[in-house]
């Protein structure tokens, strides 16, 4: 029973993604556990595609006009028209005025404008369809062509990489309306029933949903690549940077502190000459996990090379950071391959106190202090103080 039960779980499983890790599986479903670069990444491709969609829309619109001119007559192609031109003059202005700032709010603006274009197009034809025309033959044709909207419209969600919540909140405003429009005898589509179109829509939600969570998946798995360092695992110093940046500007925005380390492990070179570069590879991979493990969960450690890391610490004033950096090193940084443990070298900023311009000039204080307290003896915390100005301490005493 156990093992039946076992196999059909596996089955289930080897149906998920296989591109994402076990634990980037829950990203699948809300947004809430996204990093910050991948939502600025997502930000910025759904603004995108919403202009993409608007370019296309923007040129379709008028065009479809032409075969309005062919089969309706006067008072009905004009208004038509001056819906069609009405409509592609938005979507131009979505073209050219929505620009991504890798913001999803933004994002999911974008969205709106874009489903709102159509939809108030959608309603405005169908009025002027539905005011006494009597439709037939090719106008008639024409005419149903303007019912599958929506259809496009739940089609289109495809090319948005969603989550299973964003998709099933976008589809089921599709649907309501669609609901809505059959429940107030609107549907102008001549399908052999309602209910026929509607489980039409509800199954092109299915297969959109599918396309975008998929879309989401492969999105996940190369963020990844680009923004982790291939050795320890930790973000590497690229994304870093993004990180940082994003870091200063919340905290500028929010006037919050924001603290970072600069760290540097000591004598790491004697590592590889003595032990070699496979155990100064195991050393930097062990060093990183026991920083990881004594992190919270705000805070991002990042390689920035070799074996030097930076430690991002928003919120945190130079006190806490201290007492942060305290708990981190009196859990050790794991050990050389002879037994003896890591130390490292610290330089330590902090955004408010040592008054900052900008995150350039936050990580040159850092590097500055990191190398003043390799100068100084290494195995050593440097910052400013209040009254002494900058400030080493030794790590090896219990507390600084
Ligand atoms: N095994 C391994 N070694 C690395 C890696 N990246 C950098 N290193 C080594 O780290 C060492 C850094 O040497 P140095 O810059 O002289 O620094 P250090 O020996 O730690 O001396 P101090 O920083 O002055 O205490 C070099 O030997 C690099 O080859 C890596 O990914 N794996």
């Amino acid at each position: 029973m156990t093992e039946s039960c076992d196999s059909f779980t596996h089955r289930l499983a080897s149906l998920l993604p296989s591109e994402l890790e076990r634990t980037e599986l829950i990203q699948l479903l809300s947004p809430r556990g996204h990093s910050l670069i991948l939502k600025r990444r997502r930000a910025t491709l759904i603004v995108n595609r919403v202009r993409m969609f608007a370019f296309l829309f923007a040129v379709l619109t008028p065009l479809w006009g032409l075969i309005d001119l062919a089969v309706f007559s006067y008072p009905l192609w004009m208004g038509l028209a001056t819906c069609r031109l009405l409509a592609c003059l938005a979507f131009i202005c979505l073209l050219l005025f929505y620009r991504p700032r890798g913001n999803m709010l933004d994002a999911y603006r974008s969205i709106t404008l874009l489903f709102a274009i159509p939809t108030l197009f959608y309603i405005a034809s169908h009025t002027l369809l539905g005011e006494g025309q009597h439709l037939t033959g090719l106008s008639a044709m024409v005419a149903t062509g303007y019912a599958f909207l929506p259809f496009v419209l739940m089609a289109g969600l495809a090319i948005f990489p969603l989550t299973v919540k964003e998709s099933l909140i976008l589809a089921s405003v599709l649907l309501l309306a669609q609901g809505l429009a059959g429940y107030l005898n609107w549907a102008t589509l001549n399908w052999p029933s309602f209910a026929g179109g509607f489980w039409l829509l509800a199954l092109i939600a299915g297969v959109t949903a599918l396309a975008s969570i998929s879309q989401l998946a492969f999105m996940i798995a190369l963020v990844r690549q680009a923004v982790r360092d291939p050795l320890t695992g930790i973000l590497s110093r690229g994304s870093g940077e993004e990180i940082l940046g994003l870091q200063w500007s919340t905290a500028r925005r929010r006037n919050t502190c924001l603290s970072l380390a600069f760290i540097d492990l000591d004598h790491f070179k004697t590592i590889n000459d003595r032990f070699g570069h496979e155990a100064g590879d195991r050393a930097l991979c062990e060093s990183t996990q026991h920083m990881l493990d004594n992190l919270r969960g705000s805070d991002s450690l990042l390689r920035w090379g070799g074996e030097e890391f930076l430690l991002i610490m928003p919120d945190t004033d130079l006190q806490q950071a201290r007492q942060a950096l305290q708990r981190l090193l009196s859990k050790g940084l794991g050990h050389r391959p002879d037994g003896q443990p890591l130390t490292a070298s610290i330089g330590l900023a902090e955004r408010c106190f040592d008054g900052c311009g900008d995150y350039h000039a936050l990580l040159e204080l850092a590097d500055r202090r990191m190398y003043m307290a390799k100068s100084g003896g290494r195995n050593q915390l440097c910052w400013q103080d209040e009254r002494e100005g900058e400030r080493l301490f030794s790590l090896s005493h219990p507390r600084p």
